[in-house]
């Protein structure tokens, strides 16, 4: 490969990956042929240049691991539910390629009062949602990303979400809902715990 074709795409302080800016952009064009447009009509000239620049950011958590933001954490002696709900995402359905989005909530229980930055539970969904995906894997993945680096007592995310492949294609049911969730550690048999969270999460 070329060293002129790849273009560094800096997605953290510390971790830079390459994006090969010229494939998408070959890809796009070709992609606006096969369906019968003319690339070179003056509208679209920078159409492939602009959708590149896109997908390398679409897809960034490709290149980034969510482990890293649990490097730091905090010892405050919490042993009680930390419930981050509401946290925005949206993704790209691995399937067609066109997004779904909706709405992340994480709880957890520390283990012998072991936080995290609550910011690095959102930074954790985005990072993982930035992929190509389908919903469930990005419940799980969140969900043991935390099981692995804080060791809690337990995890319950919950992603509701709508998918723009059954909206506006396909199907095409636009409202229709996905909730996924995943229970680890202690909410796994536990219903009382997450009949609490579920309480939390459905409050204004
Ligand atoms: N489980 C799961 N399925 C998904 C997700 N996103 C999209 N899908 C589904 O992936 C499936 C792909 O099915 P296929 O039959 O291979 O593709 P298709 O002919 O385009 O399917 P239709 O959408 O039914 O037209 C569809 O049923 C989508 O609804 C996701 O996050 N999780
Ligand atoms: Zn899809």
């Amino acid at each position: 490969m070329d060293s002129k074709q790849w273009r560094i795409h800096t997605v953290t302080k510390t971790n830079t990956q390459a994006v090969d800016i010229e494939k998408i952009q070959e890809a796009v064009k070709m992609i606006l042929e096969a369906v019968g447009e003319d690339p070179s009509r003056e509208g679209l000239l920078d159409t492939p240049k602009r959708v590149s620049k896109m997908y390398a950011e679409m897809f960034e958590g490709l290149h980034m691991d969510p482990r890293d933001y649990f490097e730091t954490v905090f010892h405050e002696g919490h042993n009680e539910v930390v419930l981050v709900k509401d946290i925005p995402f949206f993704s790209m359905c691995e399937h067609h390629l066109v997004p779904f989005y909706g709405k992340a909530h994480i709880a957890y229980i520390p283990q012998d009062g072991v936080v995290a930055g609550l910011s690095k539970l959102a930074r954790t969904v985005e990072t993982v949602a930035k992929r190509p995906q389908l919903q469930e894997r990005i419940t799980t993945t969140v969900a043991n990303t935390m099981m692995e680096m804080l060791k809690p007592q337990g995890v319950y995310v919950v992603i509701e979400a709508e998918h723009m492949c059954m909206t506006m294609r396909g199907i095409k049911k636009p409202g229709a809902k996905t909730i996924t969730t995943v229970a680890k550690g202690i909410f796994e048999n536990d219903d009382v715990k997450r009949n609490e969270i579920l309480s939390f999460i459905q409050m204004p």
